[in-house]
């Protein structure tokens, strides 16, 4: 079998050089649901799942298992942390791959807190200031063709029972049918005091008529939900699949957490030397009628407050992709973008890479937060929210995505999100403030930001 002449030749580089050596093997099979497939695992994998799909289906990942979980609690270097160590792992490693297609071969999935020096919160502790994992299994759907890999690290005392053990489970998975349990029942939600905190966006908007040099700050708020018995994270992402299909649907479990959602924000795509990124901000709810829908994105488009809240984030992204990208290419004015609950302001970014032998990471760690999570002057946004927002967003607001063993990748922002946690559910939502903001209007925006998260844990009737 090929599989075992390959696992041999990564045993004996194992012994050789006394040390661990990563073995992965990826074929082509035919057509599995990624859901069941996920769901499949949840007696075997609970806790070390992750689930991605974009917007168009074009590329759907679903991992099991962690040979190895990449975890820091180090700060500002958390990119170059995960970028060396993902680094170092597959520069010895024995790995067969016929296919020229991204996001096949080993591939670690996972995001980073969008601020390690925010005050913390318990419910985030597992997940670190960074977290990725290694799946043991992976399937990868890209453009309907369908790749299974496996990942194995081999010790240097190691022997092909090793490989036998990881066959016998993916059979196991694969013949396991899996049949949706029912959703949880809400026992009580919880929201921070609505007036508090349209008096702390009050604030914001004070600072920022004060100081001119202050352009704009993401204030955001969460919900806690208590539920009857323990969600079952399948079911939720199952829903968001088919209630936001038009966004990225994520999930990554660590210990008895899973963090998932459903985005529609690109925060950077790598494809060999093409690198994608997007602008979004700037909102307004759908109407109830075509035209009122469409007199609303009008509205949105023609609104000086949501230009400037979007402008913001356009000078600074197409900054940082001047800085590593040639034949940058972004629209003079954005366009909408219609969402299930919600209208945004849109602008696409795209460009070539200068240096081909970069990763995915830099950009990552440039780019984030952008004035659409963060604000103008960054630093100066990120110490108000610390102030005045007195909650940790662990992972909410963060890039979460995949990168592959060849440098390729893609990160999504973590919003319209929340964490589960057994019967506990915290959802988070926020808002770009400005100078002209109205913290009323703030409110309620942010409170169709919670629909998709709330509509998917079967909440209040949307
Ligand atoms: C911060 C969020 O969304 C961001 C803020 C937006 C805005 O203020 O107009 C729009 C899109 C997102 O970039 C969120 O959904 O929690
Ligand atoms: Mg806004």
């Amino acid at each position: 079998m090929n599989i075992e002449n390959e696992c041999n030749i990564a045993l004996t580089k194992a012994k050789k050089k006394n040390k661990s050596i990563l073995f992965s093997y990826t074929e082509q099979l035919n057509n599995i649901d990624p859901l069941s497939f996920y769901s499949s695992a949840k007696t075997l994998f609970q806790g070390e799942r992750f689930f991605w799909k974009v917007p168009n289906d074009e590329m759907i990942i679903v991992g099991l298992g962690s040979t190895q979980t990449f975890k820091t609690e180090v700060e500002e270097d958390r990119f170059d942390y995960i970028d060396k160590e993902w680094n170092q792992l597959i520069q010895d490693a024995h790995i067969y791959n016929p296919f020229d297609v991204q996001g096949t071969g080993p591939v670690i999935f996972g995001g980073f807190s969008f601020d390690p020096l925010s005050m913390k919160e318990s419910e985030w502790a597992p997940f670190n200031n960074a977290l990725f994992h290694l799946p043991k299994l992976m399937l990868v759907i890209n453009k309907q063709e369908v790749f299974f890999t496996i990942n194995i690290l081999c010790n240097s005392d190691d022997h092909l029972g090793i490989l036998n053990h990881h066959l016998k489970i993916q059979r196991e998975i694969l013949e396991t049918k899996f049949s949706k349990g029912k959703n949880s029942n809400i026992k009580q939600e919880h929201e921070m005091n609505r007036q508090e905190w349209v008096d702390s966006v009050a604030e914001v908007v004070d600072l920022l008529k004060k100081d001119s040099q202050l352009n704009k700050v993401v204030m955001a708020r969460k919900m806690n939900i208590e539920f009857n018995d323990k969600i079952a994270a399948e079911n939720v992402l199952e829903n968001l699949w088919e209630e936001q299909h038009e966004s990225y649907i994520f999930s990554l479990e660590t210990v008895d957490r899973c963090f998932t959602g459903a985005s529609p924000e690109r925060l950077i795509k790598k494809n060999g030397d093409a690198i994608l990124s997007a602008c979004l901000a700037g909102s307004i709810k759908r109407g109830n009628t075509i035209s009122e829908d469409e007199s609303l994105g009008e509205t949105l488009f023609n609104d000086v407050k949501n230009r400037h809240e979007h402008q913001l984030v356009v000078s600074m992204i197409a900054e940082v992709i001047r800085k590593y990208c040639r034949n940058v290419n972004i629209p003079e004015i954005p366009t909408i973008m219609k969402m299930r609950d919600i209208q945004h302001l849109f602008t696409p970014v795209n460009g070539t890479i200068k240096d081909d032998q970069i990763s995915i990471f830099p950009l990552v760690k440039d780019l984030h937060p952008t004035p659409a999570m963060g604000g103008v002057p960054t630093n100066e946004a990120l110490q108000i929210i610390r102030d005045k927002e007195k909650m940790d967003r662990g992972f909410y607001a963060s890039p979460i995505g995949w990168v592959d063993y060849r440098g390729n990748g893609e990160f999504a922002v973590a919003i319209r999100s929340g964490l589960i946690k057994e019967n506990e559910a915290f959802l988070y939502a926020g808002c770009g403030v400005v100078s002209d903001s109205i913290p009323e209007d703030e409110y309620f925006e942010t409170k169709i930001k919670f629909r998709p998260m709330l509509r998917a844990l079967g909440g209040k009737k949307l």
